[in-house]
């Protein structure tokens, strides 16, 4: 079942579907759907020295990327065939028994801007800003402000409460991410993830940059 306007609105007042900040409930909540506005920040790839992106490889692929901060009022112009990453301002939380699909806007569509490339889902259990992988697929640069509504979330309540929602139990990568992220694909299980992710953790243990009694705050 789709949640209506009627049906978000109570979720949020009982506080299991965070959507945060919601300035505007009047205008971001839909009939069917809650508006999400473009955050302040931008990861765009490096278009010199990369020879390949090889999601195995010990290069993270946020080596290759770049951010760019775009002040209140400015804009950030997407030029046609442009991909970047970009963010909601809003941070959400996704209960257990909902399921979020990451939308476009009707209008923003009609000026060949698209939000994700493929990655439309925010499972149950997820806690987090939203990447969105920005593309223009016109012929015409847009230009893009922070702030403005760019995308939609609709969700779905299901037959069911997801038993492993995402989340650290399951070593999901995205949980509680800030700002655009690059893929951390390199953290898969097929490319020795849970390998790295236990080297990780040990050396945490043993860096005395990690220890209380250096201040600091471990990874
Ligand atoms: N456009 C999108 C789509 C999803 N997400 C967030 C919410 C999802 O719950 C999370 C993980 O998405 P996927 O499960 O599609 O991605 P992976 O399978 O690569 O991640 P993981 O291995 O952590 O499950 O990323 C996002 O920030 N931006």
């Amino acid at each position: 079942m789709i949640l209506s306007d009627a049906d978000i609105l109570r979720r949020l007042e009982e506080g299991d579907l965070v959507v945060e900040p919601l300035d505007d409930p009047d205008l971001q909540i839909q009939p069917a759907s809650v508006d999400l506005r473009l955050g302040h920040e931008f990861l765009e790839f490096q278009r010199a020295n990369i020879p390949c992106i090889h999601p195995g490889s010990e290069q993270e692929v946020s080596e290759y990327v770049s951010e760019t901060v775009i002040d209140e009022g400015e804009e950030f112009v997407l030029h046609p065939g442009d991909f970047v990453l970009g963010t909601t301002k809003e941070r959400v939380e996704i209960p257990p028994d909902l399921l979020a699909n990451v939308e476009g806007r009707s209008s923003l569509g009609r000026l060949a801007i698209v939000v994700h490339a493929t990655a439309g889902l925010c499972d149950p259990g997820y806690r987090g800003q939203i990447t969105l992988e920005l593309s223009n697929l016109g012929t015409a640069p847009v230009a893009l402000t922070p702030g403005m509504r760019i995308s939609q979330l609709v969700f779905t309540e299901m037959k069911n409460a997801a038993e492993r929602p995402y989340g650290s139990d399951r070593g999901s990568k995205y949980q509680d991410q800030r700002g655009p992220q690059a893929s951390r694909i390199q953290g898969d299980h097929e490319f020795g993830g849970d390998q790295r992710a236990s080297e990780r953790r040990e050396d945490a243990r043993v860096s005395p940059r990690n220890s209380e009694e250096f201040g600091g705050e471990g990874r």
